[in-house]
């Protein structure tokens, strides 16, 4: 993007009218990637949620992603990458007794720090106010991702739930994971965050598909407007394609499971949020996966896949 652009001409080129025009062509092609591939064939999938602003809904979405895709019998495993501020144990009511710095540290493994939580979900917790956690190195961020090689089985969703900003630890686990869910609200810093870390992750990580998800929203034309507001600036300065790939209404539900440390998912499964996160779900397991090959970064599973193909026969 032209450096001379700033936040205002950024928003201002955000507003477009709405355009149902526009908005079911978008839809055509977000359908269009939903070929079905049956599940039970597919190497584990990779998907990391970011956005860039915090308070999005980040962690809220892959939880209740998490819980309804292994509800829906997918053995799932939801990393807590936000390593600083980790609260993908908190929202589940869980207390783990370690976690990534452990193993970190070399005292337990990424196996044994798998923990069952609702629906079958699994997650891998991290800590919480930890400043050594919040300031990883490169290494360390690599070493958490390799990590991944060494489970006896992978599973067949692996969640990465990334931190706010644009640090190393973000950037990295997002570019990391096969997919990578945008998660947006309706405010400008939300939109203007959301585009500055699609431009970080397709200039300098060769990124070249981003799954927008909007929160918080009213209903699906909102949703959809939202989407039209990110895709027209990213189609316009970025090579990256922004998928419209669903949307969360916002729910007082989610909110009162959320204080009861609980997955909306399993609390209130007929709620609109839940509705919404399970329809996510089936979605997300028609998704057709971008082809790795050609890839220079690190990636989940990537060591894995290497030796495999090292295997003679
Ligand atoms: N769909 C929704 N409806 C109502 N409230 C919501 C919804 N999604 C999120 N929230 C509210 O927003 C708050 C922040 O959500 P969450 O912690 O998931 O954001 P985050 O992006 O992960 O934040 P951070 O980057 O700070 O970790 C939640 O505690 C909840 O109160």
């Amino acid at each position: 993007m032209n450096q001379a652009w700033g936040l205002q001409q950024l928003l201002a080129a955000m507003v477009v009218p709405p355009s149902p025009a526009t908005a079911a062509a978008s839809g055509d092609q977000a359908d269009g990637l939903l070929a079905a591939v049956p599940s039970a064939r597919r190497p584990c999938r990779t998907i990391a949620v970011a956005g860039g602003k915090g308070g999005v809904g980040k962690s809220t979405v892959a939880v209740n992603l998490g819980v309804a895709l292994a509800s829906a019998g997918h053995e799932t495993i939801l990393l807590d990458a936000d390593t600083g501020l980790a609260n993908v144990d908190v929202l589940l009511g869980l207390s783990p007794p370690q976690h990534i710095g452990h193993m970190l540290d070399g005292e337990c493994t990424l196996e044994s720090l798998l923990t069952p939580a609702p629906g079958g979900l699994q997650i891998v917790p991290s800590g919480s106010g930890a400043r050594r956690l919040a300031q990883l190195d490169n290494n360390q961020l690599a070493a958490i991702i390799r990590a991944f090689d060494d489970l006896p089985q992978p599973p067949e969703y692996l969640l990465v739930d990334t931190a706010a900003g644009l640090s190393d630890s973000v950037t990295m686990f997002a570019a990391a994971a096969a997919e990578v869910i945008l998660v947006v609200c309706d405010e400008p810093a939300s939109l203007t965050d959301a585009y500055g870390l699609a431009k970080v992750l397709s200039r300098d990580f060769g990124v070249r598909r981003l799954r927008m998800v909007a929160n918080m929203v009213h209903n699906e034309g909102d949703a959809r407007l939202l989407h039209q507001k990110l895709a027209r600036v990213s189609d316009r300065f970025l090579d990256v394609a922004m998928e419209f790939s669903g949307w969360v209404p916002h729910d007082e539900r989610l909110r009162q499971a959320i204080k009861r440390q609980a997955a909306v998912v399993e609390l209130w499964p007929s709620s609109p949020s839940a509705r919404a996160f399970k329809k996510l779900a089936e979605s997300v397991d028609k998704w057709v996966e971008p082809g790795r090959a050609g890839l220079d970064r690190i990636s989940f599973f990537s060591g894995r896949e290497a030796s495999a193909g090292e295997k003679p026969g």
